[in-house]
């Protein structure tokens, strides 16, 4: 099996998404360079030394009890983590950006935004990013791909190895 530069990258932010420990909704990010390095990825998780066994997961109730004022999106996320510039990059999520990181990835000089997701099409949120996407000239397109899953295998046979022992 041989996959796509789309699908390597997306495939990356999909498997950095797995270390998220929102129960309801896992992110991924991965940002590329112009040269197709990875140059930053991230995922929805709680700030730095804010332990997310502390913080809440939840969606409803009093607002200091739900989990939006703490998680860091996975965009935000790869973008801090990022080792350089992203002037020119473009960045692949695993769900559209919201207005926030929006603001974040046009700044940043991000490019163009490559999501598998819109599952938030109907929001305020997402109809805001794409309108400051448009105005700012960042392009957004749905990855387009034939693949339903890949496999991974973290079992390797070393019985040859032994048998050489
Ligand atoms: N693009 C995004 N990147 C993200 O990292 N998130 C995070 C914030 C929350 O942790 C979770 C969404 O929670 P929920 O409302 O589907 O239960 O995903 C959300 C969005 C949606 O805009
Ligand atoms: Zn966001």
């Amino acid at each position: 099996m041989i996959i796509s530069w789309d699908e390597y990258f997306m495939g990356v932010a999909i498997f950095s998404a797995y270390r998220s420990k929102d129960p309801h909704t896992q992110v991924g990010a991965c940002i590329v360079n112009e040269d197709k390095h990875i140059v930053g990825v991230g995922y929805n998780g709680m700030p730095n030394g804010c332990d997310d066994r502390e913080y809440p997961w939840g969606r409803t109730g009093e607002f200091a009890e739900q989990k939006y004022p703490y998680v860091v999106h996975a965009e935000l996320n790869a973008i801090l983590n990022a080792s350089t510039s992203l002037k020119g990059c473009r960045i692949y999520v695993s769900l559209f950006p919201c207005n926030e990181c929006c603001k974040a990835i046009i700044q940043s000089g991000i490019r163009e935004v490559v999501y598998l997701s819109d599952k938030y099409a109907a929001s305020e949120a997402t109809k805001i990013s794409k309108r400051m996407f448009d105005s700012a000239g960042v392009r957004w397109r749905r990855m387009e791909t034939e693949l339903r899953e890949v496999p991974v295998k973290f079992e390797v046979s070393d019985a040859r190895d032994l048998q050489n022992a």
